[in-house]
This record gives C-alpha cells, sequence and structure tokens, in this order.
C-alpha cells in the first residue's frame, strides 16, 4: 500500500523516520512518494550509526584523502585544457581558472547494503553542479547513466550501467560546464541503485567554481554570433538552487537557461 503523509506524523523526530524508512522498508522513495517535498534533518542513519562528528574528532583517512586530490590535480588540469581548447578557449587565466576549477570538493559516498533495493534508491536521477566531477568507484557497481534520445537504443533502455574497472576514473561533466560552454558540452545525468548484497563506497571529487564566481558562457564560445542559451549567475546562487529541492534529473540547469 502506497504510504500516506499520516504514516509520518513528525518528519522532526529521527525515530519516528528511521522506523518509516528502515524497519517499515518505504526507504527515501517511500518518504518523497508520501509528499514529502524536503528531508527532515536526521534521517535513515540511526546515530549511533553515523559516522563520527569531522568538527570534533577528524575524518578517518584525512591526510590520504588530500593526498587523492593533489595527484588529481593534473589531471583535472590537463582535461581541462583539452575541453577548452575544443571551444576555442586557448589561454586558461586566473578568471576563467577560478571558474573551471577554484574549488573542489571531496565526498565519501557510503550505501550501505539494502534489504529492499527495489523499495528505495540509492541516489536519484540528478546532475552535478560542478565543472568536472572525478568518481571513484568501488567493484561493486550500481552508477547508471543517462543517454540522450537521439543514442537511445532500440530496446528503449536508455539507463546505461558505468561498470567499475580497476585502476580506473569515471569523469563526468557537470552543470557549470554545459553553461560556460553555452551548451556544448552536456552534463551527464546519473543515480544509482541500491544494492541487496553488499555495502557499495565511492568517492566523488567535485571540481567546481568558487561560489563567488559569476558563471555564463564563454565569449569565445559565443564569438561567431551563436546566441547565448544561459544567463550570468551566481555560482553560489546556483548551488543553493540545487540543494533546494529533491534531485531531479536534470532540471537544474533551467535555473541558468535564458
Ligand atoms: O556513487 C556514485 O557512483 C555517484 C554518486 C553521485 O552521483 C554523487 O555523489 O553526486
Ligand atoms: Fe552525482
Amino acid at each position: 500500500m502506497a504510504p500516506t503523509l499520516a504514516n509520518i506524523t513528525s518528519t522532526t523526530e529521527p525515530s519516528k523516520v528511521t522506523e518509516f524508512v528502515i524497519h517499515k522498508g518505504f526507504g527515501v522513495k517511500g518518504l518523497s512518494e508520501a509528499g514529502l517535498r524536503s528531508l527532515p534533518k536526521q534521517y535513515i542513519q540511526p546515530i549511533q550509526e553515523r559516522a563520527p562528528d569531522r568538527s570534533t574528532s577528524g575524518w578517518p583517512c584525512g591526510d590520504e584523502l588530500l593526498e587523492y586530490m593533489k595527484k588529481t590535480e593534473t589531471v583535472i588540469k590537463k582535461l581541462l585544457e583539452v575541453l577548452m581548447k575544443r571551444l576555442n578557449v586557448t589561454k586558461i587565466d586566473k578568471e576563467k581558472e577560478s571558474a573551471l576549477m577554484g574549488s573542489k570538493r571531496i565526498n565519501l559516498n557510503y550505501y550501505p547494503i539494502c534489504p529492499n533495493p527495489d523499495l528505495t534508491v540509492g541516489v536519484g536521477r540528478h546532475s552535478d553542479v560542478s565543472t568536472l566531477t572525478i568518481l571513484l568507484q568501488d567493484e561493486i557497481g550500481g552508477l547508471y547513466v543517462k543517454v540522450e534520445e537521439e543514442e537511445e537504443t532500440n530496446n528503449n533502455n536508455n539507463w546505461v550501467h558505468v561498470p567499475p574497472m580497476k585502476g580506473s576514473l569515471v569523469i563526468n561533466i557537470g552543470d557549470a560546464l554545459q553553461i560556460m560552454s553555452n551548451g556544448r558540452y552536456k552534463s551527464v545525468e546519473h543515480r544509482v541503485v541500491a544494492n541487496g548484497k553488499s555495502d557499495r563506497i565511492s568517492v566523488p571529487i567535485f571540481v567546481n567554481p568558487r561560489p563567488s564566481d559569476l558563471i555564463a558562457p564563454f565569449p569565445q564560445v559565443l564569438a561567431n554570433g551563436e546566441k547565448a542559451l544561459y544567463k550570468q549567475v551566481l555560482y553560489s546562487d546556483y548551488v543553493k538552487h540545487f540543494f533546494r529541492k529533491a534531485h531531479d534529473g536534470k532540471q537544474t540547469v533551467d535555473f541558468a537557461k535564458i
């Protein structure tokens, strides 16, 4: 039976939400199907199972993460250089460097084994708000990317699994690059399915503009008279818009559409 909002009488009381999401097995999808438009502060993970607070106890492998971020810098720079060349951006000055890779964030995603994977989602369909995302995934799998309609295969299945390959990184184009390239590079819609057999871990590095950067299609892209598809937006406003709503496919980018 479909859940109703009455099942979750108080959305801010963690024990009620835990009961609904985990013990009753509705999952986070159940919450959204019940009509909840924003998630309560504490949900899913019972307090005793949460990772320690970073501000008080430090990350379990902070040094390794920082070193990993440092090591990926070369590949990020190289990728952006190549991508920029195709847009006729041959010189990456300070302003462009900031808009392309002025801030970075690393996440540690942990997907616990799920007793009812069909009743929930791992991560809902979305595109990243980054310029690029450099994703390291373990051997479990579960990441899917959406193939654009014109590339659709005959069997109508346009979600393609991204199989884990030892020693490889997954590179996603994000919305910021879609905006700055005036749509020449398209951010990839993706999702992660829950897994009933094992835990899964992924480590994305989000390469972003600085929050105070104004992002818009690069003048070089519009030089031949091409019409701008996107207006100038303050990057922090763009990110705020993303986090204000539930994952909704590729709709975030409409925020910058002219
Ligand atoms: O876990 C993954 O493979 C992808 C996670 C993801 O899409 C994200 O963190 O934005
Ligand atoms: Fe993502």
